[in-house]
């Protein structure tokens, strides 16, 4: 019987683990957990689905997010019922930077609120910032494996089009609150976009769980607006290397 409200999960099936492997996608999490040894199926409810694999006999969960920061609440709240302290996002984003391009790896060390459910956690005076040893395993494990990221800030909106300031839509229209806004991050040095890193940071800093954040640019939006199928499959293994070494850094640790 499970014993948190939406996973499915238990601690016993959980075996201990200390360290979640979070993606947005839920396709992402049997990928992610056959990196790993001896993965293992738990369960798939809603937008949920959890593998558990080992890395040098350390137990790491691997279980999606779906997208959005609520449902990021959700996954986190439960899987620190059940234990778990270290949560690895490893997600798709969109470079708003030129010179970042597709294929990139970045790592994200703070996100801009422009989330809804993080409010719920902090006020918005609160920064959302990744943990410093999850970055840094995260960092160390992009270059063990011959991948220079790029390390800082990510937009992390509640909305994939007009919080992204995304006009290629049925209406075209933006709210005035956005317009404009793409173009402002740029000039902040803010590298991407992309959908729950400011719920994950700030709720796991104000609970005292640690995060970190590692993703691959599937759209530079300088350049282009709909992401080529098979640079996806690639720049998607490349941030799943990365997310699989530092987590078994941080189930050692
Ligand atoms: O690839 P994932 O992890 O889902 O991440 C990104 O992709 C989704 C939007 O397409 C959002 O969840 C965004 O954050
Ligand atoms: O542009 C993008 C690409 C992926 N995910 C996002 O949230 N935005």
């Amino acid at each position: 019987m499970s014993e948190v409200f939406h996973l499915g999960l238990t601690k016993a099936m959980l075996k201990g683990a200390k360290v979640a492997i979070v993606p947005g996608d839920p396709a992402r999490s049997e990928r992610i957990a056959k990196e790993m040894e001896n993965a293992e199926y738990l369960n798939s409810t809603r937008e949920f689905t959890s593998w558990l694999g080992y890395m040098d006999g350390e137990p790491i969960v691997v279980c999606s997010t779906g997208i959005g920061g609520p449902s990021v609440s959700i996954c986190v709240e439960e899987l620190a019922q059940l234990g778990v302290r270290t949560f690895l996002r490893i997600g798709t984003t969109g470079a708003i930077q030129p010179h970042i391009n597709v294929g990139d790896i970045l790592i994200t060390t703070g996100a801009v609120r422009l989330d809804g459910a993080s409010q719920h956690f902090a006020p918005l005076e609160y920064p959302a910032v990744a943990d410093f040893a999850c970055t840094n395993a995260l960092y160390n494990a992009a270059l063990s494996q011959g991948i220079r990221p790029y390390v800082g800030i990510t937009a992390s909106s509640d909305t994939f089009y007009p919080g992204q300031e995304r006009y290629d839509t049925f209406s075209g229209k933006i709210y005035p609150k956005f317009q404009g806004t793409l173009k402002q991050w740029q000039d902040l040095n803010v590298m991407n976009y992309e959908m729950e890193s400011a719920t994950l940071f700030t709720m796991c800093a104000a609970l005292g769980l640690k995060a970190g954040m590692v993703a691959g640019v599937i759209v530079n939006r300088t350049q282009q607006e709909i992401p080529n199928e098979a640079t996806i499959k690639s720049t998607e293994q490349k941030a799943v290397a990365v997310v699989v070494e530092a987590a078994g850094k941080m189930a050692k640790a």
